[in-house]
């Protein structure tokens, strides 16, 4: 047993822009780095550093070191956005941990040496949940003596391609492995793929995993755990493009094509005037490119420089994340944006070396308003085309129409239409999920029901991956699936990696309890009745509750289905039918001190006609969190299904809660049947 009370699992999740850090058992990831990292020393075959273009060590400074160099590049002849820090003379390299879906396995572990360090998880000895501290970053490596030892099992979330060959991927978990046990010294490690991960933070193990992060889309048929291969497919949009292609359009490079499509009508427009010259004072720059005694070519040389391209996309990715755009009621959202009249766009946005873009007055700004529009966009404009090889370049809903199209089992593709967990970076555009649920009703077939579900907390859709590897590591049915130090040593890592992994990737069947069970099917905590005892049958979890016609009625304090039982006896046989109405409660699970309540809560039905129209039965439920993880603190999640008697109704009220809830209250709340004065606003209460 790795996890415990006091030792939780390091969980380390690479992706190509951003790396996340943090223990098992918590709701959000500890420490956040780039995942590009830099080699100071031409010397040094290893990378020593995530790179940070806010926090770069002095050593990599410029030539003098400070900021705000006053011969800045302009707008009009470049972009505007370099590194002040670019050291001229330095051989600084910059690399991503991932690229093109294979990972980079140095840097991959001088991230995780970086996070061991910056979160003092060596020689900690037990516990560290909630424990921090400053980090202790030495670019030239010269901190990393620390203590050797590491009490935390590792697991490592694999984000890398899908279509990765078995051999490519065999030898990559098998060097992910070995930088685990031999570098990292693990007492135990696991590697599970990020789509898994995903699909279990939202308490599935079906489900299709729309993850829109930096290096593109990817959607990912997840069935009983599994990963599937057939219906895994990849879209280039993503935030690096989405930057891309904003970029283009602040530099200018677009070409005009006022035909592309109706939404993009005009898009790049350059007639309406380009971006204006720099017009705002006194903004402090953060990053420029000091031109100062640099012939041309040198420029050219450093504006290609992987330092400059990181700087570009972090100042991208800050445009289109700010709320420079404005519907109005200080709401921007990307379903309004296509509809907008182009007098709609309000604000300015202030690059860092000074341009201020004003949106209403220029054509280029407005294009940049509707840069997320580009994940839907049936056809790409003309400049966006020149960088884009367009069949990787499939549209996000056409993409899960793909993958949808690909699995052949019907009643596998019926669920994982209705199962469209939405993930990533780039999925935080606000309303996304609502425009990708109106995009999809076009290309679905309209007998298919489909749902799309994405958290309303943007963390928890950006790490939603950790999450899941968060919960994963906690569960007590995961803990044997741990591959121990002892089984490294004496099975070796390749074997390892094929032995204990190749049936995930080729989806076979599981011979080592995997998956694990997750805490929504087990079956602990059974909803029983406390209030309404005689109405309620907590055996088969039904509830009773008659209903009437009122002017049948005339009997109140009416208390529970005996007496109105009686009175059904004593009516006169000639009047209509009295119906029923019940309804059968979920069940609510709980494993390691996480609950779960499952995606569907509760199903009500009205099974027969009721005589009067003025009822109305409500259920809600509110789900209490108390625990460890502080999201889960008072949370009140509340639904509420009004039901119209009167005709044969069905009625589903559903929700879905994790994270640790650990009371569940399901209320029955029976409107507008007057003359049962029990039944006004009478709540039933299941705790
Ligand atoms: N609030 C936001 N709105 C829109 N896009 C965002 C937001 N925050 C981050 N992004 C974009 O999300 C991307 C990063 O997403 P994510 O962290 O999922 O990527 P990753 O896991 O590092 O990469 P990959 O999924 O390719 O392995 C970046 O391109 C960034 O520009």
């Amino acid at each position: 047993m790795y996890c415990g009370d006091e030792t939780g699992a390091f969980i380390g999740d690479v992706g190509s822009e951003t790396a996340r850090f943090g223990f098992g058992g918590e709701d959000a990831p500890k420490c956040c780095v780039s995942s590009a990292v830099y080699s100071s020393s031409p010397r040094r075959s290893k990378y020593s550093a995530p790179v940070s273009l806010l926090n770069l060590p002095p050593e990599l400074a410029g030539e003098n070191g400070e900021e705000g160099a006053d011969n800045t590049v302009g707008f009009d002849n470049t972009v505007g956005f370099v590194p002040v820090y670019q050291s001229m003379s330095s051989n600084c390299g910059v690399s991503n941990a991932t690229k093109s879906g294979l990972m980079d396995v140095d840097a991959w572990a001088c991230l995780w040496e970086y996070s061991f360090q910056s979160m003092c998880v060596r020689g900690k000895g037990k516990h560290t949940l909630g424990h921090r501290c400053q980090p202790d970053f030495h670019p030239d490596g010269s901190s990393q003596t620390m203590s050797t030892t590491i009490d935390h099992p590792l697991l490592a979330v694999d984000s890398t391609g899908h279509d990765l060959s078995t051999k490519d991927r065999e030898s990559q978990y098998a060097s992910m492995l070995e930088v685990m046990f031999e570098a990292l010294d693990a007492p135990a490690a696991y590697i599970a793929p990020s789509s898994i991960l995903s699909a279990f933070a939202h308490a599935r193990q079906t489900a299709l995993v729309v993850d829109i992060g930096h290096s593109g889309t990817k959607v990912t048929p997840v069935r009983d755990g599994f990963a599937l291969r057939y219906g895994s497919v990849f879209s280039g949009r993503g935030g690096k493009w989405l930057g891309q292609v904003q970029q283009s359009v602040l530099t200018g490079k677009w070409n005009v094509d006022g035909s592309v499509v109706n939404r993009w009508n005009g898009w790049g427009d350059s007639s309406k005037g380009s971006v204006p010259p720099c017009a705002s004072k006194g903004v402090r720059p953060r990053y420029l490119l000091r031109s100062h005694g640099l012939s041309e070519c040198r420029l050219e040389a450093l504006k290609r420089s992987s330092f400059h391209s990181m700087a570009a996309h972090e100042v991208m990715y800050e445009m289109f994340t700010s709320p420079h755009i404005d519907d109005g009621d200080g709401n921007e959202n990307i379903e309004s944006m296509n509809d907008k009249d182009d007098q709609e766009y309000e604000g300015s946005h202030v690059l860092p070396d000074g341009t201020r873009i004003d949106v209403t007055s220029c054509r280029a700004g407005r294009d940049l308003c509707r840069i997320p529009e580009l994940l839907f966009a049936e056809t790409l404009p003309n400049f966006v085309c020149e960088t884009a090889d367009e069949d990787k370049m499939v549209s996000v809903h056409k993409l899960i129409h793909m993958s949808l199209s690909q699995i052949l089992d019907n009643e596998l593709r019926r669920e994982l239409a209705s199962n469209i967990v939405l993930v990533g970076g780039a999925s935080q555009f606000p309303t996304l999920d609502k425009r990708l649920s109106s995009e999809l009703s076009g290309v679905l077939p309209s007998s298919m029901k489909y749902k799309v579900t994405a958290s309303k907390n943007q963390i928890e859709r950006r790490y939603s991956a950790f999450i899941g590897g968060s919960i994963l590591s906690s569960l007590g049915s995961f803990q044997q699936l741990w591959l121990s130090k002892k089984e490294y040593e004496e099975t070796g890592s390749a074997r390892l990696a094929i032995q204990r992994f190749k049936q995930k990737w080729e989806n076979t069947m599981s011979t080592n309890h995997w998956p694990p069970q997750l805490p929504s099917q087990q079956h602990i905590f059974q909803v029983k009745s406390e209030c309404s005892s005689t109405l309620a049958d907590p055996k088969s979890n039904r509830y009773n509750v008659p209903w009437m016609p009122s002017d049948a009625f005339q009997h109140p304090g009416l208390a529970d289905l005996k007496s109105i039982q009686s009175i059904y006896d004593s009516m006169d046989p000639s009047l209509p039918m009295v119906s029923n109405t019940s309804f059968t409660s979920g069940s609510f699970t709980s494993g390691n001190g996480v609950l779960y309540a499952p995606p569907t809560m509760l199903r009500f039905q009205l099974n027969d006609e009721v005589g009067t129209a003025a009822m109305e039965v409500e259920v809600a439920i509110d789900v209490y969190g108390v625990s460890s993880l502080p999201m889960g603190i008072g949370r009140v999640d509340r639904h509420e299904g009004a039901v119209q008697p009167g005709a044969r109704t069905n009625g589903e009220i559903s929700g879905e809660y994790w994270g640790t809830v650990m009371v569940v209250e399901v209320a029955t709340c029976v409107h507008g049947v007057p003359l049962l004065s029990t039944d006004i606003g009478r709540v039933d209460k299941q705790k």
